[in-house]
């Protein structure tokens, strides 16, 4: 089905988040829309699926105009979107979830059900997804929840389909499986729209890129460009697309972990005798696929869980037995993985946002209430900083932009004085110009001699900021590298093969391939 958007304006207040857009996508198409934090992508497809109403505009599908008052009327009409934030209910079922996507305004059914797990079954033999009806959302890893939220956008034989970055939250691998689904829908007709921040996954995939800043349409680019013309076109200005760092100067142990152990409630040792030191003034990146016990260290150092035993020591002091205030006090920056559960309160407004875990102390503290002043002056000043793009800051940050929002929790953290600083997927769904910013923080608080972990399932941003690495396995360290190891070694050791065996592996795989080129 071809689409078209022609002249989209929508507003809200004061800001126009869509100016007079248009854009024609092709059927089979893929076509991947670029832009900044807060440019105005996920407002163009909410518009698109129902959830907004225009204040200007049309959107015609093979050339006949249409009007969505509801998601119901967008899905009705062939239209499937898969949400920048996961849309499932975590209580239930792979198939119920599937079900409701059915008939978004009746109740579930039986019967409904009893189609979906017919559907989930067929799609997931289609695409070669391992994914039982019957499990329970919460139960599933993100990139299967992801997988789910596709099945049900295709559950009605969507034409158009939408995903809005849906490769934030999946590792490398997922994102290349990912990426071989859409070129089969796309093969089989299907026109795909397509939102990332990664310049890689865009020049991969996509047929045609649109770019839009601010809410107008600046131009169209061809999938060859290079990253460099695609970031400039984005932000508009060039952007340093690698981590610029000098040498690390470390000084001695800051923070200590020894032999850390954490059981699941199911009996998993998710955390398996772990033994880290990270001294201050250096960057130790983790590298890891995910799920082997990364985010339970995060939770660990900052005491959202207990660990079973072991000690977490932070320039001398004994932690282990601190609470989560007690170690935010001490001057711990903690970005979370997830920013939305763990990272900002939505209903609060940016200013207090951006004081969250530092309102009791100067200068943001008067007498027992926050001083509004000191509040609304340091917003100002982050915002400006760190280039975070809202209306007021006393918006509530649910109103924000998904970069935006992480944006405003990097502030918060990163400006403080530092005892060490554990970041967590810092530039999730975060644009080029913001990453660049963002890593340089990073290294200035490296540099200022805070210890600092880091944890990315980007493996570009774990080589970037690295001083050393340590790769995570099934819940320990399986070695401690220099950043500069070869990727296949390092790809070697997150699969569990230890540095010596992995480098041996690695040369007589280069050396078949000389033979073999011989
Ligand atoms: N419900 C809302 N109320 C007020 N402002 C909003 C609302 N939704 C979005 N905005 C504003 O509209 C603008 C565009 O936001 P949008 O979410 O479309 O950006 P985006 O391009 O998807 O950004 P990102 O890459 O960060 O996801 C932003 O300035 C945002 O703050």
């Amino acid at each position: 089905m071809q689409l078209e958007l022609q002249g989209i304006t929508k507003r809200f207040g004061s800001l126009v988040a869509n100016d007079h857009i248009d854009l024609v996508v092709e059927p089979g198409e893929i076509r991947a829309l670029l832009g900044e934090n807060g440019a105005g992508k996920s407002t163009l497809m909410n518009v698109l699926y129902g959830i907004y109403d225009a204040d200007e505009g049309e959107i015609l599908l093979d050339g006949k105009p249409v009007k969505f008052s509801s998601a119901g009327d967008a899905v009705a009409a062939g239209i499937g979107m898969v949400h920048q934030h996961f849309m499932l209910v975590p209580v239930f079922t792979v198939a119920e979830s599937v079900a409701l996507g059915y008939e978004p305004t009746k109740k579930l059914g039986l019967i409904d059900v009893k189609r979906a797990r017919q559907h989930v079954i067929e799609v997931s033999e289609r695409f070669g997804f391992d994914i039982d009806p019957d499990a329970l959302i919460e139960d599933l890893p993100v990139g299967t929840q992801q997988k789910v939220e596709i099945v049900k956008a295709l559950s009605r034989d969507a034409s158009v389909l939408v995903l809005d970055e849906p490769t934030a939250v999946l590792t490398p691998q997922e994102t290349d499986e990912l990426m071989t689904i859409m070129r089969q829908l796309a093969e089989e007709g299907t026109s795909i729209i397509f939102i990332t921040h990664k310049l890689r996954e865009v020049r991969a995939v996509a047929d045609k890129i649109t770019v839009i800043r601010r809410g107008k349409v600046v131009g169209e680019a061809s999938p060859q460009s290079s990253p460099e013309e695609l970031a400039t076109m984005m932000v508009g200005r060039p952007v340093l697309l690698r981590v610029d760092k000098g040498a690390a100067n470390p000084q001695g142990a800051g923070l200590e972990m020894n032999n850390l152990s954490l059981l699941a409630p199911n009996g998993t040792m998710v955390l398996d005798h772990l033994d880290l030191t990270v001294e201050k003034g250096e960057i130790v990146a983790i590298a890891g696929v995910q799920g082997n016990g990364q985010s339970e260290l995060a939770d660990v150092i900052l005491g959202i869980t207990r660990p079973n035993s072991g000690s977490v020591i932070l320039d001398g002091e004994d932690l282990t037995h601190e609470n989560v205030r007690r170690r935010l006090d001490s001057g711990i920056g903690f970005i979370p993985e997830d920013r939305s559960t763990e990272g900002m309160i939505a209903k609060f407004t940016i200013a207090e946002n951006l004081v969250l875990d530092q309102y009791k102390k100067a200068p943001f503290a008067k007498g027992p209430a926050m001083s509004p002043d000191a509040v609304a002056k340091n917003a100002d000043e982050r915002v400006k900083e760190f280039d975070i793009r809202i209306g007021k800051a006393s918006d509530p940050i649910s109103t924000l932009s998904g970069g935006n929002q992480q944006k405003v929790v990097v502030a918060r953290e990163l400006s403080q004085d530092l005892s060490l600083l554990m970041a967590n997927q810092p530039t999730r769904g975060v644009d080029v110009g913001s990453v660049e910013f963002i890593h340089q923080r990073i290294v200035e608080a490296r540099d200022s001699g805070a210890p600092v972990i880091v944890v990315s399932s980007e493996l570009d941003e774990v080589v970037g900021l690295a001083d050393r690495i340590a790769v995570m396995y099934r819940g320990g360290i399986i070695g401690i590298v220099p950043a500069d190891t070869d990727r296949a070694v390092l790809g070697l050791m997150m699969a569990g093969v230890p540095y010596e065996e992995a480098v041996a592996s690695d040369k007589s795989m280069e050396h078949e391939e000389v033979l073999k080129d011989e």
